[in-house]
């Protein structure tokens, strides 16, 4: 089942095609990994995904419906989006910020505490332990998982997660990309945005890589991860190991 479209999709900012171009299709079910190197458009173009920016040309289509014409409370029942660690979280308790994920359910204060998803949430990101700690004395990768646990407790079936493994130990980062495959089998069409080409290669069940605004790759990871579209995407080689743990290392 298809959950969302994006067709086409073009933003222009500081003069300059930042999207270009782009289109993608998130089935359900499905990880989908958001690649390029800095600047490719990525987080750009997921903003759009998610109707927080507005394309110039193509449109993005919501489970039919353009995404622009969907209301913020219906739209955010829908789809969750968890940007690129920002700004510091305020001194909430971490439970009752992750219980602000059910607000767009119409649901706050002890009730939003309450609800299983938020109980859920917190479990599924490793977060219990934190519960009662002010939001704003995480670290970074602890408010990483705070924040995946927020867009958990609203149970949107699309997920939009932009860098969220970037602050993460290998442990969390690993724990965070089984839990999206869970999530997938549970239904969900979950597009991360990634660095790390060997969890993409992973844990995703296909890649889209970005570059210069464009969607210059779409498929299957290993169709996506040549030697030769990283050396001209990335401007850096692949040395393949045989018989290492990762089989390959990239050089410059
Ligand atoms: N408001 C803006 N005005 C001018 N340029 C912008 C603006 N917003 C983004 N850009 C530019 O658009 C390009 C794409 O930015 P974007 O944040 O989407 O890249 P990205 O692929 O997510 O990069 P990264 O991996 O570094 O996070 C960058 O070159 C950025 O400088």
């Amino acid at each position: 089942m298809i959950l969302m479209q994006a067709q086409d999709i073009s933003l222009t900012r500081g003069g300059r095609k930042v999207v270009d171009a782009a289109s993608l299709t998130l089935e359900a079910g499905r990880v989908m990994g958001l690649i390029g190197p800095n600047g490719a458009g990525k987080s750009t173009a997921l903003r759009m995904l998610a109707g927080l920016l507005k394309p110039d040309y193509g449109h993005v289509r919501l489970q039919d419906r353009d995404i622009g014409r969907i209301g913020a409370e219906m739209r955010a029942r829908q789809v969750a989006f968890i940007p690129q660690d920002g700004q510091k979280p305020p001194p909430m308790p971490v439970r009752a910020l992750v219980a602000l994920g059910r607000l767009p359910h119409g649901q706050a204060g002890e009730r939003a505490a309450g609800h299983p998803a938020v109980e859920d949430a917190l479990a599924a990101t490793d977060m219990l332990e934190l519960q009662n700690r002010p939001a704003s004395h995480l670290s970074g990768g602890e408010r990483a998982r705070m924040n995946l646990a927020r867009a958990l407790a609203t149970s949107t079936p699309v997920i939009l997660a932009d860098e969220p493994i970037a602050a993460l130990d290998p442990a969390h980062a690993l724990s965070m990309m089984q839990l999206f495959r869970v999530l997938a089998a549970q239904g969900k069409g979950i597009v991360v945005v990634l660095h790390d080409l060997a969890l993409a290669a992973r844990f995703c069940d296909e890649l889209v890589l970005m570059h210069q605004g464009r969607v210059v790759r779409h498929g299957l990871p290993e169709q996506v991860l040549q030697d030769t579209i990283m050396g001209s995407v990335y401007g850096v080689t692949v040395k393949r190991i045989e018989n290492a743990v990762i089989p390959w290392a990239l050089c410059r």
